[in-house]
């Protein structure tokens, strides 16, 4: 008897069972807190192997992890690339394998690439909700890429802001945003008057520098700083780092990957799992920074959602 083969999930599929990420908010809240509860939580999660391609400008992530209060397991492998010619590439692509935990066998192939803007973005509303100001008015997404439009969504979904700005490197991108999104959005021409006045911000960008400067931002705004994954890339400045109360995904991700943290020397406050176990205070009357560089167990969590409701459906 030979074994069955695994499905594939395409990513007409995965938006189809995942068209909301707030769907994904219950089961990422409790992955993030599991996270933070070390080997307790059950979440089993090394930092991720990063493999540069050096010729081609790209990387190569390899992201395993295994959820026990999900009985879950999953590897993604996820590639991004900083300065692709072809612009109808996307800059990141991603695959998630999904086995069955009790004996290995991979269970199902999904597209990686909605579950990564998705999950992202409903992780970035959590730390928002937790940290963002009482009655914040504006938000101020930097970035007019994959990522600033799951932001847009699930941010628009769930809280309610007067206004939306957006600023991108090249205007046109913004205001293609400004045009494709479901409400009013102000595009603004540089990103200082994007985030002038701002209560919460959103970087996702691929940039290497910062673009965001501390002496912009309102006192008591919340900025979720999505880019800048590697060690030597920025998008916030060493003032921002220092002068706001840093919340994090990973501790020991940081400490690798992140060239905001690394090289700004600013101290980590909590991970966003502490916060939202009740071991750490959300302090949302200060200035604080959510440095979000993504972990497996969240593909792992949507990966499931995903598969469990594909299955129901099949
Ligand atoms: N924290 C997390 O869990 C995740 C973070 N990311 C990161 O989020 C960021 C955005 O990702 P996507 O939206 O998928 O990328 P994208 O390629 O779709 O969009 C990137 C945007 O950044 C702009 N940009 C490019 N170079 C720039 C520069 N030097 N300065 C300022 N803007 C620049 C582009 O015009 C574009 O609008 C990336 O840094 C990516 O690595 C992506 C996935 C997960
Ligand atoms: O978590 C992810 O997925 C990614 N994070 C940083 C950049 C590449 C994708």
């Amino acid at each position: 008897m030979g074994s069955t083969p695994p499905v594939f999930i395409g990513a007409e599929e995965v938006e189809k069972h995942l068209h909301r990420a707030s769907l994904l908010l219950p089961a990422l809240e409790a992955a993030l807190a599991n996270f933070s509860a070390g080997a307790a939580g059950g979440v089993v999660q090394p930092v991720r192997t990063v493999l540069p391609v050096p010729r081609h400008g790209g990387y190569l992530g390899v992201m395993p992890a295994y959820s026990a209060a999900d009985d879950a397991l999953t590897t993604k492998l996820v590639t991004f690339y900083e300065h692709l010619k072809d612009s109808s590439v996307p800059s990141h692509q991603a695959t998630v394998l999904l086995f069955d935990p009790s004996n290995g066998t991979l269970k199902a192939v999904l597209d990686g690439s909605v579950i990564t803007a998705k999950r992202t973005a409903a992780v970035s509303a959590i730390a928002t909700k937790l940290l963002m100001p009482a009655f914040a008015e504006v938000l101020c997404i930097l970035g007019a890429g994959v990522q600033a439009y799951s932001h847009y969504d699930i941010f628009t979904e769930l809280f309610t802001f007067k206004e939306v700005r957006i600023w991108n490197r090249t205007k046109e991108r913004a205001v293609k945003f400004a045009s494709c999104v479901s409400g009013p959005v102000r595009v603004c021409s540089s990103a200082q008057e994007a985030v002038t006045g701002a209560d919460v911000i959103v970087t996702a960008t691929m940039a290497t520098a910062p673009i965001l400067s501390g002496d912009w931002v309102k006192p008591g705004a919340h900025i979720n700083a999505v880019g800048a994954s590697r060690p030597d890339w920025r998008e916030l400045d060493d003032e921002l780092m220092k002068n706001s109360v840093l919340f994090v995904d990973s501790r020991d991700a940081a400490l690798t990957e992140s060239g905001d943290v690394i090289l700004s020397g600013a101290e980590i406050f909590a991970e966003l799992g502490e916060v939202l176990k009740g071991t750490k205070p959300a302090l949302p009357e200060k200035t604080t920074v959510f440095k979000s560089l993504g972990m497996a167990v969240e593909d792992t969590v949507a990966a499931k959602f995903v598969y469990d409701a594909w299955s129901a459906g099949n």
